[in-house]
């Protein structure tokens, strides 16, 4: 009897035991179910925040964070690996915040010490002085302090954030990272040791006088006495300045040495270079972004001449939406038909664009009255070579200078759904570098030709005079 209660009371133990076993497997089954629905409706989430990118005509969709651990995801034709990114893009500190679109966060101290203190400075744009830094990984890049009393509000600073960190191509210059610290607001961009291409047309010198005669009252004494050297008759007038930087009377020095030439193949490979980083942007991107402020001195390049599209976020609004807002842009480069209706589209990019390959030509800025010259060429067919940069004449083939013209020429239609798109520009001029490929190509098959009947030509020579010297031989030794 006691046996039997004591095997009754094990069988209620066993089965109580398999019991808390069996629930708890299905307790963890249900947890690790729930963990991994959520997993996937947050990756499903972030996928649909990632940037759809034509890569090779197809659109596929790049997920960033999944391309920072894999760095081969990304290999479009424009699309930068992110192996390609500096190395301290790939070994920043644990300790920085990483924003939902995968860029880095720093904080003030940070970038205080990566630019020496605020010391070594770029140049000065509209929204602030841009520094150099030497990063902590030895990697060197540029920020642009935003003025503290910039009306750009926290949101929008961190909006500009993840539309810029969405944004990468080859041809743009990328957004690496940003600080936001008190009242501080930085963007750290990737480092373009050419500088810009309005510095590379006009020359530091011009630039330098932009920026001395940027005040009111009398040119640094120090700059006067180099005036008559530099201006080379391109600067006319009383030039006034009233506070010149240290800063800028050594650039105005410096500049004083040799200034740099860009040759015609540069120039055409440059124009192709904003093409694709503009292509990006309004047929790549999406929803498709419009940059507004398109000028040379928004193009930059890097130690290799090669260009990229630079200040595409902080125009306010960029992001076409179809509506009208404020009127962007600067002078001389502005849409004539955005200034009348307000409304910026993809089209007033075009005709930017069309100035900035009209300054490549002749390297007449636009507030010179560039628009005049432009027209006056127009009424011949090579009126352009009139006003071709006088650096290239005889340098460069006047049939691709006429078709680059052409090229810009149709971007400056007065009505903008006339215009070119910019992927027909992209296109335009691609064939012109093909046309030039493909003639060096039928040069050089010529050439190896010629080199081929030349050599031929030689070796019957030398058997020819073998024989001679045989048949002289045999009279020179008669008998
Ligand atoms: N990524 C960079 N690498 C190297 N130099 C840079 C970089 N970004 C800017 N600079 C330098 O800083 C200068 C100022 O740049 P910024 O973009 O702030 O102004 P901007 O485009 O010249 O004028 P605005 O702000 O009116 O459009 C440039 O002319 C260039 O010389």
């Amino acid at each position: 009897m006691k046996q039997q209660a004591n095997f009754v009371i094990i069988g209620i133990s066993a089965g109580v035991a398999v019991g808390i076993l069996i629930a708890s497997i299905i307790y963890c089954a249900i947890k690790w179910y729930k963990r991994h629905s959520h997993l996937r409706r947050c990756a499903n989430e972030r996928s649909s925040t990632t940037l759809p990118i034509r890569i090779h005509g197809l659109d596929t969709s790049v997920n960033l964070s999944a391309s920072i651990s894999n760095s081969n995801v990304i290999q479009g034709s424009g699309l930068i690996p992110r192996s390609a990114k500096s190395s301290w893009w790939r070994n920043h500190r644990k300790d920085h915040f990483i924003s939902a679109s995968g860029i880095p966060r720093y904080s003030y101290k940070d970038i205080q010490k990566a630019t020496q203190n605020f010391t070594n400075l770029l140049g000065q744009g509209s929204f602030g002085p841009v520094y150099k830094a030497i990063m902590p990984t030895g990697g060197v890049a540029a920020v642009k302090v935003l003025a503290s009393d910039s009306k750009q509000g926290e949101k929008e600073f961190q909006t500009e954030v993840a539309l810029l960190g969405r944004l990468h191509h080859r041809n743009l210059v990328n957004l690496i990272g940003y600080c936001v610290d008190k009242s501080q607001r930085m963007l750290v961009y990737e480092f373009m040791s050419n500088g810009s291409l309005a510095n590379l047309i006009y020359g530091t010198v011009q630039d330098c006088f932009y920026d001395l005669s940027m005040g009111s009252s009398g040119l640094f004494p120090e700059c006067l006495s180099y005036l008559p050297k530099i201006t080379k008759g391109k600067v006319h007038g009383h030039i006034q300045a009233a506070s010149a930087s240290v800063y800028s009377v050594n650039k105005f020095i410096h500049a004083l040495g040799e200034e740099q030439v860009l040759s015609w193949d540069e120039r055409l490979q440059i124009a192709l270079d904003i093409s694709h980083g503009i292509e990006y942007l309004h047929e790549g991107a999406v929803p498709p972004v419009v940059h507004r402020d398109l000028k040379s001195a928004n193009i930059l390049l890097d130690h290799s001449m090669r260009a990229k599209v630079a200040d595409f976020g902080l125009s306010k609004e960029d992001v076409y939406d179809g509506r009208n807002s404020g009127l962007k842009g600067t002078y001389g480069y502005i849409d004539p038909e955005y200034m009348s209706t307000n409304k910026c589209t993809m089209k007033s990019d075009i005709y930017s664009f069309g100035i900035i390959m009209f300054e490549l030509i002749t390297a007449i800025h636009p507030h010179q009255n560039l628009m005049d010259y432009i027209n006056l060429a127009a009424m011949s067919s090579d009126g352009i070579d009139e006003i071709l940069d006088k650096r290239l004449v005889g340098q460069c083939n006047l049939v691709e200078v006429r078709a680059l013209a052409s090229i810009a020429h149709k971007c400056l239609h007065k009505t903008p759904r006339k215009r070119p798109s910019i992927g027909e520009v992209s296109q335009a001029i691609l064939k012109i570098k093909q046309r030039r490929l493909a003639k060096e190509d039928t040069m050089s098959f010529a050439g190896d030709n010629l080199s081929q009947i030349m050599s031929r030509l030689g070796s019957q020579n030398i058997e020819l005079s073998k024989l001679a010297g045989v048949h002289e031989g045999n009279e020179i030794t008669p008998g």
